[in-house]
């Protein structure tokens, strides 16, 4: 039970560490005859490399995409798509700092504990690289979704205690973050460097919603569509939080402020408030789903940190390496491929069993 994979009928395998020669994904179920639009994926793989602004990690990738299988003249055949990157810029020398120590936050620990062998050479497979094939998977995801009219788009809404104020995700967002506000994004790239400049990291908050859904996407009881997001969600390195609609907010009010009012306007149902993030009894009601993502700040810190080691002392760590002062503004990208994976993979089930 190596937990690799993930889905149902659209189901996603990844493979691959940080300072590996390559990592990749092999994708089963997607539909044949799908356009498979290259430039797209390149351009969502872009969107989360690292190396490709200052507030992020200085290791530079192209993260180049290349089909190994399941495309031909470029449709999907419905036969198992399979795509890699190579490593370019590995360092694994910098490494040696937590080949015995284990970094405080990050799943070193863990790792050793659970499997007796440890790739220290970065994360290993515990790297936040291993998204980037989540966001390859979710890209592929998302030319079957356009086909249906689902369409997926997250942001950053919060970095330490910045928060956006302009929540309207309809209009373009112009900054490296993701963020809807503008004028809060500059106070919020100010934070990172802030961070950055203390040998420190920050977290952040981000919230996606998911427009032009169907209802009736999800089951009833276990695989409820909100709990199937939250796994996905928080199985994203980092990823401590999730909430769908009202939240924890909900806690603090009555059923009355609580219940999305109910009408039918030219023969079609609407809801005048979206609390329940778009799904009812595990279901999507048709309505935008809209959940948020808290994450934590960077594990690895250049400040000098107390740990333990292998031999089981305590001792000091100085980590080098190359890394992120804040995952967020990488994150958001993760964050939509996730949710179009879980979305293609419940959208085949109802076509497949469900479908009315
Ligand atoms: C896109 C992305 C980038 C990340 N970058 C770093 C990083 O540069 N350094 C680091 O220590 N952790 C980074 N992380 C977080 C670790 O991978 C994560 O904290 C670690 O695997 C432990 O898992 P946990 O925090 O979920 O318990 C990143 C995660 C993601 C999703
Ligand atoms: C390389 C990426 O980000 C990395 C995420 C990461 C971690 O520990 O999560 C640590 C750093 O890399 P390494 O594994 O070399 O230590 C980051 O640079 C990437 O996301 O593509």
């Amino acid at each position: 039970m190596a937990g690799n994979t993930f889905g149902t009928l659209f189901s996603v395998n990844t493979f691959g560490e940080s300072h590996g020669p390559a990592l990749g994904v092999t994708i089963d179920g997607l539909p044949a005859g799908i356009k498979f639009d290259l430039d797209f994926i390149q351009s969502e793989m872009n969107r989360r490399r690292p190396g490709a602004n200052s507030l992020g990690t200085t290791r530079n990738e192209g993260d180049e995409i290349e089909v190994i299988s399941g495309v031909f003249e470029g449709y999907s055949t419905g036969c198992p798509i399979t795509m890699i990157i190579k490593n370019t810029s590995q360092k694994s020398q910098d490494y040696s700092a937590i080949k015995d120590v284990f970094r405080p936050g990050h799943a070193d620990y863990t790792y050793t504990e659970k499997f007796g062998i440890r790739d220290y050479r970065g994360g290993g497979r515990s790297s936040g690289r291993e998204t980037s094939m989540r966001v390859a998977a979710g890209a592929v995801a998302k030319l079957l979704l356009k086909e249906i009219g689902i369409n997926i788009k997250a942001g950053t809404i919060q970095i330490g205690d910045v928060k956006a104020k302009k929540l309207d995700f309809d209009h373009t967002f112009n900054n490296e973050l993701s963020c809807p506000d503008e004028e809060a994004a500059i106070l919020m790239r100010d934070k990172i460097k802030d961070a950055k400049d203390n040998l420190d990291s920050i977290g952040g908050i981000i919230e996606c919603h998911v427009s032009g859904m169907l209802p009736g996407l999800g089951d009833p009881c276990f695989d409820k569509l909100d709990a199937l997001l939250a796994h996905a969600i928080l199985s994203i390195g980092a990823c401590k939080g999730f909430e769908i609609g009202s939240g924890f907010e909900s806690a603090k009010l009555y059923g009355s402020q609580n219940n999305d009012k109910m009408h039918v306007k030219d023969g079609k149902v609407t809801f005048d408030t979206n609390n329940a993030g778009g799904i009812l009894g595990g279901i999507s009601n048709g309505n935008n789903i809209i959940f948020r993502a808290a994450f934590k700040p960077t594990p690895s810190i250049y400040k000098e940190q107390e740990t333990i080691n292998k031999s089981l002392e305590n001792v000091k760590i100085q980590i080098k390496g190359r890394h992120d002062p804040c995952i967020v503004p990488r994150a958001v990208v993760v964050v939509e491929a996730m949710t179009a994976i879980v979305l293609a993979d419940r959208y085949l089930v109802w076509r497949a069993y469900e479908s009315r």
